[in-house]
């Protein structure tokens, strides 16, 4: 970011424009620009680093707005957007809530509400650089909305470019379920000569058997009763473009003949129809099962399972990426709290270890509905264990985390190891609590014993010193809480002098 932000003001009516003038004729009008068209918009993107972008949406016809909004934050993703939407259009708030949007506003829209919003972002800029939570660092930009700092995620964003090169052949994405294997289709999509055309997702595991073949290949008018006209199908909605298909493995084999015909001919019969319309779609299939065990019990077809992984790709889950936990964390904060006018919330270290000790069977998208539904119900402002989940901490145990691993996670060693010039040496990162460290200075043990000890006082102090409320304070058996107050020799340093 520029010492003074950019603002790029984007709106058709020229009382606006005037607005915009006066709102900065007096500060640094060389960092404000205006425009009134989506070309001058995209020029002006292409040429000025823009900081904030002020986006009347009107400026694009109504079923386009969307896919412009997506294209800008694709190609600009540390832009922070404040859309402006027609009011009462229900559907495009949903999409717009639904995408990393800093903020909106309705039209007719007052000045006054403009001006929140820029200050709103201008103190959001302000607050990036010297914000020390343990959530922040510098972030490597998401690639296509996937965000991933890890050499292992970082790997796959090389790969899907280079994969986008070529325009024609078929990718298999493994991983499990929310691991973001329709993020990666997508990505591959954008990414190649085909963004122009229709992205088209199609999950074989939700649609009856019966109605899957209709909505892949279409019909004629005839076909079958009801079918009272042709209908054009998904494979050949995505002519010229992309076909997902997740949860390959879930579809029957007489369409997996159909559609490894459609992969070898590049052409399918619509159902009723005799005559083979020529398609030219990449198929981009995913699924969580083994497909490999599928070919060996004989309910998915061989030749079709190499045909479908030219290349294949692999998602890892969450738990083998924990070092993305915390990016994703802050993240899915900005998204979710922003979006519902409320503060981020403060993770503090001892919530955080618990977040990256469980699990995520459900990863990402578990992650992620964690923060949306805390977001909703949650009104302090820093998480405490007992606000999280039941589930999370079903297994927890504090005394069998490896805290030199949760060290290396948090402090993000391998990041400030590729830029160490941003790590600054007087940085001062709070816990909870009274307890401060010096970055660089920091002996992660001797610190977490510390905040051990300084908890279990203050939960001595709370129960008025009964050890066994104190124990199911802290979510301890009695007799550890007993060997470890005897071990730190933490006798009576509850009781006031
Ligand atoms: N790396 C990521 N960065 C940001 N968001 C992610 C990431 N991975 C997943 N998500 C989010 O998690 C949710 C699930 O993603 P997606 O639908 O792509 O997963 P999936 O693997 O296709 O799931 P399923 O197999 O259940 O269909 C989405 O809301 C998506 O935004």
């Amino acid at each position: 970011m520029s010492a003074t932000p950019t603002i790029l003001f984007s709106d058709p009516t020229p009382e606006k424009q005037l607005f915009c003038l006066q709102l900065f004729s007096e500060s640094a009008p060389d960092n404000v620009h205006i425009c009134s068209s989506p070309d001058a918009l995209i020029e002006t993107l292409s040429k000025v680093k823009v900081d904030i972008l002020f986006l009347n949406l009107t400026l694009f016809p109504d079923e386009e707005c969307i896919s412009h909004l997506d294209a800008i934050q694709n190609d600009f993703p540390e832009l922070l957007i404040i859309a402006a939407i027609p009011e009462d259009q229900t559907a495009l708030e949903q999409e717009i809530l639904s995408r990393n949007t800093f903020f909106y506003i309705t039209i007719p829209y007052k000045e006054s509400e403009v001006q929140l919003a820029l200050k709103r972002a201008l103190t959001k800029l302000a607050i990036q650089p010297t914000d020390t939570s343990v959530n922040s660092r510098k972030r490597l930009p998401p690639f296509h909305g996937i965000i991933g700092e890890t050499e292992v995620m970082q790997n796959l964003f090389s790969l899907i470019k280079k994969i986008s090169e070529d325009a024609l052949a078929t990718v298999l994405i493994r991983g499990e379920s929310g691991t973001g294997k329709e993020m990666v289709a997508k990505a591959i999509h954008r990414h190649s000569s085909r963004k122009n055309k229709n992205f088209v997702p199609v999950n074989c595991a939700a649609i009856p058997d019966d109605l899957l073949e209709s909505e892949l290949f279409g019909y004629t008018k005839g076909a079958f009763t009801g079918a009272t006209q042709n209908k054009i199908g998904r494979i050949e909605y995505a002519d010229g473009g992309t076909l997902f298909l997740d949860e390959i493995g879930d579809m029957k084999p007489t369409l997996q003949a159909k559609l490894l015909r459609v992969l070898q001919e590049k052409e399918f019969e619509p159902v009723g129809g005799l005559k083979a319309t020529p398609v030219d779609t990449r198929v981009v299939a995913a699924t969580h099962c083994d497909l490999e065990q599928l070919v060996s019990e004989g309910t998915f077809r061989e030749d079709l399972y190499y045909r479908l992984s030219v290349i294949p790709l692999k998602i890892p889950p969450l738990k083998d990426r924990r070092e993305d936990i915390p990016i994703l964390l802050d993240a899915f904060l900005d998204l979710h709290a922003t979006k519902r006018g409320r503060d981020k919330f403060i993770i503090p270290m001892n919530v955080m270890i618990a977040l990256l000790s469980y699990e995520w069977k459900g990863n990402v998208r578990e992650l992620e509905n964690l923060v949306q539904q805390m977001s909703i119900l949650y009104s302090g402002k820093e998480i405490q264990l007992e606000d999280l989940p039941e589930r999370l901490l079903a297994d927890f145990d504090p005394e069998a985390v490896d805290y030199e691993l949760m060290n290396t996670i948090i402090s993000g060693v391998s990041l400030s190891d590729k830029e160490p010039e941003k790590i600054s040496q007087s940085t001062v990162i709070s816990l909870p609590g009274r307890l401060e460290w010096q970055e660089g200075q920091v002996d992660f043990n001797e610190l977490i014993n510390d905040y051990e000890s300084q908890l279990i006082i203050k939960a001595m102090k709370i129960t008025g010193g009964n050890k066994k409320e104190a124990a199911k304070l802290l979510n301890l058996k009695r007799t550890t809480l007993l060997e470890k107050i005897k071990k730190k020799n933490l006798q009576g340093m509850w009781e006031e002098n």
